[in-house]
């Protein structure tokens, strides 16, 4: 079955199109893991609980994974959000030449344990690039377009000959790479000009819209124009998983801190639903 089928059926069930980003910063997890083998397994495994009702989407991000014990800590956490019927994004922003893009797409393949069922590409080296992971058919494929942060102008709105912005240039690519009907597009919600204007490019194609939360960027415009026939995500990382961080300050239970995660969560699908 086709990924953006899956999303939509996952949408669909738990009513919400919130993205759950795992980003498991070691240096603010709460105590009560600190200790555990694999504290960002064990961590993400109580996000996860907390959360799973709200989530139509797990996004891991791999750079908070990339050393032994955290491919560990990602293939359990995948394997995890499965059982709960989540599907995995996994952010990883990957592109590289053909033998080395081939290499990096593995991570897609389940040979060696659960795999995410889709991830995020970045098309600064063109198709070839991204060939391996567009070929893998049921995942979905989300190529960076205009992202969150505030240096994303810097290249991505530069003007080409054409008169196009790079962006948009990149939108259109993305839309003749979508043979397989596995591509989605990453747009901020930092810069809601640009994703009205993205969307009209592209009616069809499913947007994963970061930087609401912690990067104050625009929720109403997120869902305006991040779904595309009612299939998207509207991520936030910190703003869900650190919730409890006061509560922990203040002396709160290892309970509460997951509780105050859970409750944002549910917090953000009610509000992106008003806009649905
Ligand atoms: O344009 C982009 C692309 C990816 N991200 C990633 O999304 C999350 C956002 O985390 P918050 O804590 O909600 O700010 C993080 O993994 C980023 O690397 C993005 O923010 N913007």
């Amino acid at each position: 079955m086709n990924f953006f089928d899956r999303l939509h059926d996952r949408i669909v069930a738990a009513d919400s199109v919130v993205s759950v980003g795992l980003d498991p910063d070691p240096a603010r997890l709460p105590e009560v893991v600190r200790d555990a083998d694999l504290p960002r397994w064990q961590f993400n495994r109580r996000i996860i609980d907390a959360t799973h009702e709200h989530a139509a989407c797990y996004k891991p991000n791999a750079a908070f994974y990339e050393d032994p014990d955290g491919w560990r800590a990602l293939r359990e956490t995948i394997a995890y959000a499965h059982g709960k019927d989540v599907p995995v994004l996994l952010d990883a922003k990957r592109g590289d030449i053909g033998n080395t893009a081939r290499q990096y797409a593995t991570i897609l393949d389940e040979d060696h344990g659960p795999a995410a069922d889709a991830i995020t590409v970045n098309p600064f080296l063109g198709r070839d690039s991204l060939e391996p992971f567009l070929q893998h058919e049921e995942k979905g494929v989300f190529v960076l377009g205009r992202t969150s942060n505030p240096g994303g102008a810097d290249l991505q709105d530069l003007e080409l000959a054409s008169g196009e912005k790079l962006y948009e240039r990149v939108v259109h690519l993305a839309d003749l790479w979508n043979d397989n009907g596995n591509v989605g597009l990453v747009v901020g919600a930092t810069a809601p000009e640009e994703l009205e204007e993205i969307r009209e490019l592209v009616p069809d194609i499913p947007f994963l819209v970061p930087g609401v939360g912690a990067q104050g960027g625009d929720a109403e415009a997120a869902v305006e124009y991040g779904l595309a026939d009612g299939v998207g995500l509207v991520n936030s990382s910190r703003g869900i998983i650190f919730a409890g961080e006061d509560s922990e300050a203040r002396g709160g239970s290892p309970e509460q801190f997951f509780e105050a995660a859970g409750q944002s969560a549910k917090r953000l699908e009610t509000r992106l639903n008003q806009f649905r």
